[in-house]
């Protein structure tokens, strides 16, 4: 059954904005959870805009479904891994200057950092995720790094500004995620999902999770936190009956 992963960065976001203690991001975390999260992503990125190293401590110790980090791979995010342990980490291609992610990984172009981040991680028992575009050379290169696990980009799907764009970019992604899969990979999808453009993209074929966080953030302001939650699964779990 596909899965839900509930990135809790904007909650963290929203938090540093005045430096307060609340809203917590722990308190989010267990609130998914409950409301059908399957998985809780976070990214600790290297400037700390949102989410804290103590958040990852926190929630390591919390969760009771499966924390997916997300982060750049460096050594000093591959060492913070190794020490927390999460069941899952993503590898995300992180430049300071960026509003958000703006691409994926460029596996290829750096190969032999990838596979070493992805033996280490592998060695301590983490399932190690790589956040590419929907680009078969990526795949070919993340299969041979080691990863069992994709999750194919889906920003220019959701920026896409006309329906001919977007129907291209999502012809790319279920193309990427027909060829993932056909090469042993498991494939997942995130990035600028949301309650208008998620059910295509839960629809395709043996897509496995879908990691959604700014758009589930957005709509629990008019909604509430735990309903944001359970209507995404809902159209999730209906766009594949
Ligand atoms: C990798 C990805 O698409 C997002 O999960 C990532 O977290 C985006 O970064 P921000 O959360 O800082 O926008
Ligand atoms: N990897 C994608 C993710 O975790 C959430 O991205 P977004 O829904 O906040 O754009």
């Amino acid at each position: 059954m596909i899965q839900l992963g509930v990135n809790i960065d904007h909650v963290a976001t929203l938090r540093q904005a005045r430096g307060t203690i609340y809203p917590s991001p722990v308190q989010a975390a267990l609130m998914a959870e409950s409301a059908g999260a399957d998985v809780i992503t976070l990214h600790l990125r290297e400037d700390r805009r949102h989410i804290q190293d103590a958040d990852v401590e926190i929630l390591r110790q919390s969760l009771q479904t499966r924390m997916n980090l997300e982060m750049a791979v460096t050594d000093e995010m591959v060492q913070i891994a190794l020490r927390i342990r999460p069941q899952d980490v993503c590898l995300v291609p992180e430049k300071r200057e960026e509003l958000t992610t703006e691409g994926g990984l460029d596996v290829a172009a750096h190969f032999a950092k990838v596979r070493e981040a992805c033996a280490a991680l592998g060695a301590a028992g983490i399932r190690v995720s790589l956040f590419i575009d929907a680009d078969r050379k990526q795949l070919d290169a993340s299969k041979a790094a080691g990863a069992p696990v994709v999750e194919i980009h889906t920003g220019h799907y959701a920026d896409a500004t006309s329906r001919v764009e977007q129907q291209k970019e999502f012809e790319r992604i279920a193309d990427a995620v027909a060829y993932g899969q056909s090469i042993g990979l498991q494939v997942n999808a995130g990035h600028g999902l949301h309650y208008h453009n998620v059910q295509p993209i839960a629809a395709l074929p043996g897509m496995a999770e879908l990691n959604i966080g700014h758009a589930i953030v957005a709509h629990a302001l008019f909604v509430g936190w735990e309903n944001a939650v359970r209507e995404m699964k809902s159209l999730m779990l209906a766009a594949r009956s």
